[in-house]
Parts: C-alpha cells; sequence; structure tokens
C-alpha cells in the first residue's frame, strides 16, 4: 500500500492583497498537513503583493511559489495559470481559495478527506448546504443576488449543487486534467460555474461541504459589472455552445 501523503497545492490568485496574504499563509501552516505548498498567483498588484508573497517564499512557515505574471487579467485566468503550474509540477491535490480571509482554512482537512475516501470528484465549500452559512450582514440585495445566480445557473446547467458560485474547492489532479482546465476560458464568477458544468458534464460527481464565508475585512472585492455580466452569459453559451468542452 502507498502511504506517501499526497502533494496539494493551495493555488491563491491575489490582487492588492498584501495585509491578507501573510495572515492567510499563517493559517494554512498552522493546519499542519504533511506536503502542503502554496501557490500565488499574483497579476502585477500596485500594493505590493507580489513582494509580500516572494519573501513569503523566501522565510515563510511553509513552502510558497510565486507566479508573477504582467497586469490583471482576471481571477479565472489567475486561476487556470496556476492550476496549470501545479499540475506540471505533479500536485496529487489542487485547492484553491480567495486570499482575503473569507474562506476558512480550517475546513481543508474535512474536504481532503471527502476528496480521497468517496468518489468525489471535487469538493465545494459550500455556504449553502445544511450547516454553511455567510457570517456578518449582507444586505438583502446581496442576498437576493446569490440567492438568484444560484437558481439561474442551476436552472440552465443543472449541476444540482447549492452553492454553484463557491469560489473554494479542493480538486483532485485527475479531475483537473480530466475537464481539460487548460482551456477554460470565463472569468469570474462564471469560472466557477464553467469548471462545475465542465465535472458534470464528463459524468463525474461533485460533493460540498458546509463552510461558514466571512467577508473580507481588508481590501476591496475586484468584481466588476463586465464580471456580473458575463456570468448572466455563460450559463447560456455553455448549455448552447460546443456540446463537449
Ligand atoms: N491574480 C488575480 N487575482 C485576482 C483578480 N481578481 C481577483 N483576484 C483575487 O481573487 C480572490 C477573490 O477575489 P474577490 O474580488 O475578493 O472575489 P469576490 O467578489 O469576493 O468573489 C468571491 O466569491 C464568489 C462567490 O462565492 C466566487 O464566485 C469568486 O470566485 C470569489 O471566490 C482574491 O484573492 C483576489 O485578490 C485578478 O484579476 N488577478
Amino acid at each position: 500500500m502507498n502511504n506517501v501523503a499526497p502533494q496539494i497545492t493551495v493555488v491563491v490568485p491575489t490582487y492588492n492583497e498584501r495585509e491578507n496574504l501573510p495572515k492567510l499563509v499563517d493559517r494554512l501552516a498552522a493546519l499542519k498537513i504533511p506536503n502542503l505548498a502554496v501557490l500565488v498567483v499574483d497579476d502585477n498588484s500596485p500594493d505590493g503583493t507580489g513582494e509580500v508573497a516572494d519573501k513569503l517564499g523566501i522565510d515563510g512557515p511553509i513552502p510558497v511559489g510565486v507566479l508573477h505574471r504582467t497586469a490583471k487579467d482576471g481571477l479565472g485566468r489567475a486561476y487556470v495559470a496556476g492550476m496549470t503550474r501545479a499540475l506540471a509540477e505533479n500536485a496529487d491535490i489542487v485547492i484553491q481559495m480567495d486570499a482575503d480571509l473569507s474562506h476558512p482554512s480550517e475546513v481543508i482537512p474535512a474536504m481532503i478527506e471527502i476528496l480521497t475516501t468517496t468518489d468525489a470528484a471535487v469538493v465545494l465549500g459550500s455556504r449553502y448546504v445544511e450547516g454553511g452559512a455567510v457570517a456578518g450582514d449582507w444586505p438583502w440585495h446581496r442576498k437576493a443576488l446569490s440567492a438568484w445566480a444560484n437558481f439561474y445557473v442551476n436552472a440552465i446547467l443543472r449541476l444540482h449543487v447549492k452553492d454553484a458560485t463557491a469560489g473554494f474547492k479542493a480538486w483532485h489532479a485527475k479531475t483537473l486534467r480530466a475537464i481539460d482546465v487548460e482551456s477554460v476560458q470565463s472569468n469570474g464568477y462564471a469560472f466557477q460555474v464553467e469548471m462545475n458544468y465542465r465535472v458534470v458534464q464528463r459524468g463525474m460527481k461533485i460533493a460540498e461541504t458546509p463552510i461558514r464565508f466571512e467577508e473580507r475585512t481588508d481590501g476591496v472585492s475586484k468584481m466588476s459589472l463586465a464580471v456580473q455580466l458575463e456570468s448572466a452569459l455563460v450559463p447560456w453559451k455553455l448549455k448552447f455552445g460546443k456540446k463537449s468542452l
């Protein structure tokens, strides 16, 4: 039997997250998961996040690699670049999570447990399964938008997941290869949806485990109107576009 712990790469896209990134790396280190490394994908953040990441690569508590890109090119493109690098470096499991501390790192062991002991191809950290929550007071319109987005995406694409736009996930490397992550085009929220759709299209399973989503306290969200528009259009494009992605 092979008892070697899997190589786990946590891919973290960053744009202006200099305050948050060191705290995130500390939280990940505190989990004491063997063979866990971080790969930061920074888009030349004006606030110097890239240099903060380089420094963590030298004296951080766990291995931190940095992929520097020249300009802001969106969250989806950053994830595709980071996941492709993680696969090239032979990761067995790839975790995707935001740098802004909104995703609870303490749930990672549970995500890995589900991934390695069930037939799930990917595990979502879900706000909307039993036990999940959004911390703090989201204004009613934000709650309504999030609920509407889930309904809309599920109605069109039949993903059968409660949190279709979740950004915190644990992937088997083999799943990322099977869905050909390198060819994913969507950015923003739509990136999450396209990734889920590709899994479902191939008849693979998506599992959800509850998380408490925290509102960021430092920095700002980068979601724009263009990103929201893309999210509205992409489900239709996926459904009626090329039959097999
Ligand atoms: N490299 C890079 N990173 C980016 C970019 N845009 C955003 N990021 C990074 O991506 C993470 C999430 O960005 P936010 O802008 O804070 O996202 P959000 O609005 O809070 O949306 C989150 O929740 C959505 C709903 O669950 C998710 O769909 C979404 O992917 C993300 O997790 C952060 O670490 C941020 O620095 C970019 O263009 N380039």
